[in-house]
């Protein structure tokens, strides 16, 4: 199971989602209480194992703005949250970081569609923590697929059982309030997510 711990802004934090296993660390470039600027965003990456993706979160930013603060942080990966034109995957492409592409069930579920390497198929309401009807896309996204929302290490097992995904991902479920990681609850939720 690939696991994404995202939202991160503190250096502990950081360590503590290395440590206890995580394949991919996100760091939130846009508006959200878990907001880094590319250049902190820059100084956590740089505290990452190059075993563990570093993901740069966008959400209705225009494709330069993206490349730019991609650049700044260094990120591995670039994702795309919400409604974003097949075309800002496009623009994106020379850019040579990993494309991922977030979205809620309502929107194309096959992970490629849009020129992506990976999919993320979130709540409608993104970073909110609210959990949905994860069973309801059971069998429909294809290709490499993450499920997020509302998501935390008493559901995660259970939200694997009912929608089948590739890999999990979380902002909310491993915080103690919005934006303030807590690294137990990290540890929690890799161990929940690989039982
Ligand atoms: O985490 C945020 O604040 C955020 C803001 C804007 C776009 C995406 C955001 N995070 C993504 O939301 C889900 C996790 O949601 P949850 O808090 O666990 O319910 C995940 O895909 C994050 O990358």
């Amino acid at each position: 199971m690939y696991v994404k711990i995202c939202g991160l802004s503190e250096p502990e934090h950081v360590a503590a989602a290395v440590e206890a296993g995580a394949d991919a660390i996100g760091f939130v470039m846009t508006r959200s209480p878990r907001r880094v600027t590319p250049e902190r965003a820059a100084e956590l990456a740089a505290l990452v194992p190059g075993h563990v993706l570093t993901v740069g979160v966008f959400r209705g930013e225009d494709p330069e703005t993206v490349r730019v603060a991609a650049l700044v942080s260094g990120v591995r990966a670039v994702q795309l949250h919400g409604k974003h034109p097949h075309g800002d995957f496009t623009a994106l492409k020379d850019l040579g970081r990993s494309l991922v592409r977030a979205v809620d069930a309502a929107a194309d579920l096959r992970c490629g569609a849009f020129d992506e390497d990976l999919l993320i198929v979130d709540a409608p309401h993104a970073g909110s923590g609210q959990p949905w009807d994860w069973a309801a896309v059971r069998g429909r996204p294809s290709g490499r697929w993450m499920l997020a929302g509302g998501l935390g290490p008493a559901n995660v097992a259970e939200a694997v059982a009912a929608a089948a995904p590739w890999g999990v991902d979380v902002s909310s479920g491993v915080e103690t309030s919005p934006g303030v990681k807590d690294p137990a609850l990290i540890a929690a939720f890799l161990a929940a997510a690989r039982p």
